[in-house]
């Protein structure tokens, strides 16, 4: 069955933003330890909040989801379940983005933020990296501060992000703060072609330098950006049931994953926000493969795509590579 072959592949996540991992359960029991007040009464009645008409809507009720983490502890406990979680999907490898401005502008300080991420990656199995967003409805004078303050964490942090509300705030604004995050060594990824147009894959491409899109969809509106995006093999990160849920596409079966395999575009499938989104990364697979008639093949390509993606050394993705095609040829 599919279901068991997606099971058992190893894989690596690359688009998983650990607040979005916050389930209805730890939102409640965070809000209680915490002696937070949160408007719901139930978890059910918060699994109801969760219906979306774009990405705005959901934004808003993820800024006010992350509102009960408060301590160390809290971001241990968080990134701690999520991982546990993505070791059942047979996920090999993460690499997570967090949000430190949705969490210092509630005065929890950057290191309280890195510190429980960070310990709750060092106690698991599986390898990670970590990849610090800025939110891009905010001013590149924010996220110039925000990079300062990681300075005294950059040991820990592998790169740097743009994500949040996308129409409107066009890659180029964090032209210098991109510039300066690849000066100090970071990779660099940026959230484009979600809702905004290929433009903005463009821009994320030639102003920011990223090494990888996150999204990518609208990119498939511009011919021209898709043959340049095969020829330099640039990996795109695609959220199939957060691409539903966020109303990207209208059904599953009309999302663009089997069109962007057919060009040969390198792309990745990732869960996003899996708490808000309705599954985690095997999920997404599942999903994807029922709804568009993926065979072993087409899933092992998309398994091989995330470690020839991922920010692993040399070695390191060989050793994956070759757990893929052992696993395919079994
Ligand atoms: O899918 C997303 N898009 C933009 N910002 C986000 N922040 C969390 N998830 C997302
Ligand atoms: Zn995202």
């Amino acid at each position: 069955m599919m279901r068991d072959f997606v099971a058992g592949l190893p894989k690596a996540e690359l688009h998983l933003h650990i607040e979005g991992s916050l389930e209805p359960e730890m939102l409640f029991a965070l809000a209680e330890r915490n002696g937070v007040a949160i408007p719901f009464a139930t978890v059910d009645d918060v699994r109801a909040a969760y219906d979306f008409s774009n990405l705005q809507d959901f934004l808003d009720i993820y800024y006010q989801g992350m509102g009960v983490l408060l301590t160390e502890q809290d971001f241990y406990d968080l990134t701690a379940a999520y991982l546990a979680r993505a070791a059942a999907d047979n996920v090999r490898h993460v690499e997570i983005f967090f949000d430190p401005q949705g969490h210092t502008a509630r005065g929890v300080a950057f290191g309280t933020v890195i510190g429980g991420i960070t310990r709750a990656l060092d106690d698991a199995a599986i390898t990670s990296r970590l990849i610090m967003c800025f939110l891009r409805h905010l001013s590149e004078d924010e996220a110039e501060a925000t990079l300062d303050e990681a300075l005294p964490y950059l040991a820990r942090i592998d790169g740097v992000g743009l994500d949040s509300s996308e129409a409107g705030h066009p890659p180029a604004k964090f032209a210098r703060v991109f510039a300066r995050a690849r000066g100090l060594g970071l990779k660099l990824v940026a959230h484009a072609g979600e809702e905004g147009p290929a433009d903005y894959v463009i821009e994320a491409l030639d102003v920011l330098d990223v090494d990888r899109i996150d999204h990518g969809n609208r990119a498939l509106e511009d011919e021209g950006l898709v043959a340049r995006l095969v020829d330099e093999g640039v990996c795109l990160t695609v959220c199939p049931l957060s691409n539903l849920k966020l109303c990207v596409v209208e059904e599953m079966g009309l999302h663009p994953l089997r069109v962007m395999l057919d060009h040969g575009l390198k792309v990745t499938v990732n869960s996003d926000d899996p708490a808000y989104f309705g599954g985690y990364v095997n999920a997404n697979y599942v999903a994807v493969a029922e709804a568009l008639g993926l065979g072993r093949a087409d899933l092992a390509v998309l398994a091989r795509n995330s470690f020839e993606g991922a920010f692993l050394g040399a070695e390191e993705r060989a050793r994956y590579l070759a757990e893929v095609d052992e696993y395919v040829g079994s």
